[in-house]
């Protein structure tokens, strides 16, 4: 059996008469973890915003598992164990880290079990901590969302999205505004999140994922300029030139 969990077919994107993204094909495996890179405005955010559902591409498909979930409603996509992290921190800024973060486990109880809600209430409590702890919150559970420095409140978002333990977990550009010690730890989550699941990243830092995909998605023009390992990356003379300005 095929290990595909996502795949783009031929996605292409037009803005009016301008092309954001012409014939762009990649699959993606169970447990990879892969970066979508480029210069600005090479499409990349339009790409993810495909490969997660929220636009429809104007051809192409998307494929879940083999099957089109192209431009599915949101919700859909998260019963299908997709779970994503936007550049803008989507968390509620009274609530405390452990209430944020029991509210999602409730949203998926409410989801899967809502007939025994009471029995899977009793639990609700102790998953939200046991996920705090995984993204090295477990310390601050009583914390004001918005009185956690930047790189927590994106950790609290990342312990969010993995309260519906999801197969796909896509990322766009987790580390944004992250202190470089912040980044560090976000970039050794990621890696081991991607153990047991495939996480798809959108990054600005070239050098910060070449340490840690081992399989970037180079992006230029709205076109796919290259697909492979950091090696490949690296050694590839056309990505030298348009993305490092070297050749
Ligand atoms: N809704 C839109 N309407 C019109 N043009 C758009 C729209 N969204 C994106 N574009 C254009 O499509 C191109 C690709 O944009 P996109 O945001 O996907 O690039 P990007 O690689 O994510 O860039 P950045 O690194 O700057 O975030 C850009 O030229 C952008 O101006």
């Amino acid at each position: 059996m095929s290990d595909v969990i996502l795949e783009a077919r031929d996605v292409s994107m037009r803005f009016g008469q301008f092309k954001a993204l012409s014939n762009i094909s990649a699959s993606f495996r169970a447990r990879e973890l892969c970066a979508i890179i480029g210069p600005n405005g090479a499409g990349k955010s339009t790409f993810f915003n495909i490969l997660s559902g929220a636009i429809a591409p104007t051809t192409g498909r998307v494929l879940f598992r083999g099957d089109d979930v192209t431009a599915l409603p949101q919700h859909a996509y998260a019963r299908l164990g997709i779970a994503k992290s936007f550049q803008i921190t989507n968390v509620f800024k009274q609530l405390s880290a452990h209430e944020n973060v029991r509210v999602a486990v409730q949203m998926r109880h409410a989801r899967f079990d809502f007939l025994r809600a009471r029995t899977a209430l009793a639990g609700v409590a102790e998953q939200a901590q046991a996920l705090l702890e995984r993204v090295g919150l477990g310390n601050v559970p009583g914390r004001t969302a918005a009185d956690l420095a930047h790189g927590q409140q994106r950790a609290l978002e990342m312990a969010m999205a993995l309260a519906s333990d999801p197969q796909l977990l896509l990322l766009d550009e987790p580390t944004a505004g992250m202190s470089p010690e912040e980044t560090t730890v976000m970039m050794g989550l990621i890696e081991q999140l991607a153990a047991e699941r495939t996480v798809i990243l959108v990054e600005h830092k070239m050098k910060l994922v070449m340490g840690i995909c081992r399989r970037l998605i180079v992006l230029h023009h709205g076109e796919l300029l290259a697909d492979g390992t950091p090696q490949d990356i690296r050694a590839n003379a056309e990505v030298r030139r348009v993305y490092l300005g070297k050749g």
